[in-house]
């Protein structure tokens, strides 16, 4: 509810990803591609929230952002570069939607 077009373009970029994969396969592309969607991580994004310039007509719903940001918790960037390592390293990923989140850590979303 918070930003609604931002909600729109992470699910364009699933089905992008899920797309292309279909298409590498098909086409012997010899390329993988997969979307890692992590929940909050510690990264300088998260300061955008603060700063009304970032979130134009939605810094009204800064407080609403900031309360997910404690039910979900924040995750350190390694913790993310360990899911992208597992995306390089294994070779049946294609099409992947990997999620990391602080109480499931890494998972896969089948949709
Ligand atoms: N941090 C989070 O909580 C979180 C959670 C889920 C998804 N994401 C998504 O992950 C992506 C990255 O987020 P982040 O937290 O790392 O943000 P960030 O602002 O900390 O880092 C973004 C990096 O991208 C670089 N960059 C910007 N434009 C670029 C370009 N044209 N070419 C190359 N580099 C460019 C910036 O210099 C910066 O170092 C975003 O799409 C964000 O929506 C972030
Ligand atoms: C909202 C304004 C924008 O500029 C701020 C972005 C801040 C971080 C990046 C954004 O993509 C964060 C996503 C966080 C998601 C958090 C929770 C979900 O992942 C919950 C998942 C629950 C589950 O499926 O188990």
């Amino acid at each position: 509810a918070h930003c609604p077009v931002y909600t729109a373009s992470k699910h364009g970029v699933l089905g992008f990803t899920r797309s292309l994969a279909e298409a590498s396969r098909l086409g012997n592309y010899g390329i993988r591609i997969n979307a890692l969607c992590p929940s909050f991580v510690n990264t300088a994004i998260l300061d955008t929230i603060n700063h009304e310039e970032n979130l134009g007509n939605f810094y009204q719903f800064k407080d609403g952002v900031k309360n997910l940001i404690k039910v979900f918790g924040v995750l350190e960037p390694s913790v993310i570069a360990d899911g992208f390592v597992q995306l390089l390293e294994d070779d049946s990923l294609n099409g992947a939607v990997m999620k990391i989140t602080t109480t499931k850590g890494v998972h896969f979303e089948n949709y």
